[in-house]
């Protein structure tokens, strides 16, 4: 494809997100119908629609209109590509541009314009982060990099950066914490690469892994990582520590790849439904990785960033209070109930810990870590709870 094709590819399924449709189920559907899109096509076309989502509203007043041609338009204005190459272009890219859109002024900047977030999220956005606020927002503009987390019983890191690089793959070793690695080149062959088959390394944020390693001191004999998901905490926990470590989620199929992922990684995880959750406690660590709206990884997942509503944000308090509530019991007296998200926002962090602190006077609260989403780690929330004589 030619690269106006590409663009052109990318309006066509810009306009079936802007109508609500999911980023990832649409470009699917796209590479599906239209097989003669290679893989580089496909990346590239899945770039430029995540560069668009992560500003939507910026390029989108740059471009003049509220439409998907605006905001290509207003990417290859913000970038500097001359806009002629592509809209006109021929080789299959979009139609020229029409006398309005030529002559289209920059529309009116509000801060929440600048920030690129809806309007109503932009004040809850502000509270929660206060001067860094409109930094962090236009951080998220940005792509953020593939991190990966080295499974230290396989290996160490240097190795596992000498066995992608026999791969293909260019990467570094991340100051903040000492399982970490930044993909710099071809982020794409990570999943076949030998390091991976053989469980040296992990995709995991750099974020998730400095909350780990602040969760070693406290794991204990055992651990329960009670909303497992597909089991990116609890692999780190089994890595990282001694301690017997169970798994548990409320939607038992996303648990289906941690048997998987154990095995690569030559670690011990066992899965537990809702009635075995009793029968194996106390655990002296219960970590609460809750369900939230994602808001320190939008840069990851851009299009939830516009999907979010504030009776979303209601939804996600209700659910964090109530895994909190569930998990308590659970928990060994001295032991910890540690509580997490990649929130950056307060209804979802420090509020959820509060209300529960309010109401339960057999639990103290230790230490808090408060990621703010920097080029080397998305944002992350990290309490930890320690369960006390009442
Ligand atoms: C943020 S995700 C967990 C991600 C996972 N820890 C990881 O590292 O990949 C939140 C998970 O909580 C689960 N969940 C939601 N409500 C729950 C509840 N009441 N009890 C247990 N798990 C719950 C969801 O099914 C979802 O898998």
């Amino acid at each position: 494809m030619t690269p106006a094709a590409r663009f052109a590819a990318a309006i066509e399924v810009l306009d079936d997100v802007f109508a609500g449709a999911p980023a990832e189920r649409t470009l699917t559907t796209w590479a599906r119908k239209n097989r003669f899109a290679g893989s580089k096509d496909r990346a590239a076309i899945r770039n430029h629609v995540y560069d668009v989502l992560r500003a939507r509203r910026s390029l989108c007043a740059a471009g003049g209109d509220t439409t998907a041609r605006a905001a290509i338009l207003g990417l290859l204005r913000r970038d500097g590509i001359p806009v002629d190459t592509v809209f006109g272009a021929g080789g299959y890219g979009p139609a020229a541009l029409s006398l309005d859109e030529v002559g289209s002024a920059t529309l009116p900047h509000s801060d929440a314009v600048s920030a690129d977030l809806p309007d109503w999220l932009w004040p809850l956005w502000q509270e929660s982060l206060g001067q860094a606020a409109m930094a962090t927002a236009q951080l998220m503009r940005h792509r953020a990099s593939v991190y990966l987390r080295v499974n230290l019983s396989r290996g160490t890191r240097d190795e596992a950066v000498a066995a992608l690089a026999r791969d293909g793959i260019v990467s570094k070793p991340v100051d903040q914490v000492n399982t970490a690695i930044e993909v710099i080149e071809n982020e794409r062959k990570v999943a076949g690469s030998s390091a991976y088959a053989s469980g040296l390394v992990e995709v995991q944020d750099t974020a998730s892994q400095i909350a780990m390693a602040q969760l070693r001191s406290v794991a204990g004999r055992r651990v329960l990582d009670y909303c497992a998901g597909g089991g990116g905490k609890a692999l780190a926990l089994a890595d990282q520590t001694d301690a017997t470590v169970y798994a548990h989620d409320i939607d038992q199929a996303r648990m289906a790849d941690i048997g998987p992922r154990a095995q690569r990684a030559g670690v011990q995880i066992t899965t537990l439904g809702p009635s075995d959750l009793m029968r194996h406690a106390p655990y002296d660590l219960v970590l609460c990785d809750a369900p939230c709206s994602g808001s320190g990884t939008w840069r990851r997942t851009p299009d939830a960033k516009w999907r979010l509503t504030p009776h979303d944000l209601d939804r996600f308090s209700v659910m964090q209070a109530e895994v909190l509530e569930n998990a308590k019991p659970l928990v060994a007296q001295g032991g910890t109930l540690a509580y997490a998200t990649c929130s950056v926002l307060n209804s979802e962090n420090d509020a959820v810990v509060d209300a529960f602190l309010a109401k339960h006077g057999d639990f103290q609260r230790q230490e808090t870590l408060k990621l703010v989403p920097r080029a080397e780690h998305d944002g992350f929330f990290l309490t930890t709870l320690l369960k006390i004589q009442p």
